[in-house]
């Protein structure tokens, strides 16, 4: 288990730094990233008009490319504040929804790649077996399931990549394509709900946007979304009170908590 502190001092370093999390995302679950990214600590803005979107990423902590409901605008807007958060040095989180799905999701997916220094990706395990080659099996925005090791399949994601990978589902796996991290925190309740995949990119640019190390600041994100979902759990009756109990949790979650709470193991 890694130690609780080092998740602990990144969620204080959010609420006292309160980053900008600048957003570029899909049109289904933009309202829930901006609060979970509040309830993190952090501040949110959305922002995809290709006009404005270099002017914003220069006041951000961190960048989110969401690809969920995606236009040939938004992908124009993506790489102008991509291109500038990395002249910036701001990490920039790649939530690749749907990647697999279809054509233009998934050229999208490698465009963006391609074009930008990309800090995480955030996927679930059938987007990131779609990205990371080994085979992976996407309908509509839903994982169904990878071919092989979940490990392994990060590792290969994060290897041809180039960034960190950080695949959700009841064990999440964290890697730089040589550290392995497993967190074990969460809720199956967190699965019944559209958008807790896209919360898990906000309160990970959250962290990144205070961190160096983005394989850390991403363990230590799903380990507080997932304790968070964990308390949400207790006493829900479905899964939209789950819903509202988890961004009352993730709001009240003290440092001392994550930093008892945590479970994150290093392979
Ligand atoms: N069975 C489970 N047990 C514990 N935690 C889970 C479980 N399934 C999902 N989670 C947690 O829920 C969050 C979202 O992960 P998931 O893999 O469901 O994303 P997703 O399918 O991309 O979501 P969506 O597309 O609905 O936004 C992560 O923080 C993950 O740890
Ligand atoms: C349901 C859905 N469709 C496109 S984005 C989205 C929500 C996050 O997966
Ligand atoms: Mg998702």
């Amino acid at each position: 288990m890694i130690n609780g502190a080092i998740p602990a001092g990144l969620l204080s370093a959010v609420r006292s730094e309160r980053p900008l999390v600048h957003h570029i995302t899909n049109s289904v679950t933009i309202n829930d990233c901006a609060n979970i990214t509040i309830c993190t600590g952090a501040a949110p803005v959305m922002a995809e008009a290709p006009e404005e979107v270099a002017g914003m990423v220069g006041a951000a902590g961190a960048l989110v490319l969401n690809i969920g409901t995606l236009s040939a605008t938004q992908v124009e807007a993506m790489l102008i504040a991509g291109r500038r958060a990395n002249e910036l040095g701001i990490p920039v989180v790649l939530d690749p929804v749907g990647v697999g799905a279809t054509r233009f999701r998934t050229e999208t997916a490698h465009r963006l790649l391609d074009a930008l220094a990309i800090a995480v990706v955030k996927g679930n395990a059938g987007e990131i077996g779609v990205l990371a080659g080994t085979g992976g099996s996407v309908r509509g925005v839903d994982s169904g399931g990878i071919m092989g090791d979940p490990v392994e399949t990060a590792r290969e994601c994060a290897r041809s990549t180039g960034t960190v990978v950080s695949m959700t589902g009841a064990v999440d796996v964290v890697t730089d394509g040589s550290r392995i991290y497993l967190v074990g925190n969460g809720n199956p309740m967190m699965d019944r709900l559209s958008g807790t995949g896209c919360m898990a990119s906000s309160v990970t640019a959250a962290f990144a946007a205070v961190a160096d190390d983005f394989a850390v600041a991403s363990a230590a994100a799903l380990a507080a979304f997932g304790l968070a979902g964990e308390r949400a759990a207790c006493g829900a009756r479905g899964p939209y009170s789950f819903r509202t109990a988890l961004f009352d949790e993730l709001a009240g979650l003290a440092p001392d908590d994550l930093a008892r709470e945590a479970r994150i193991e290093e392979r």
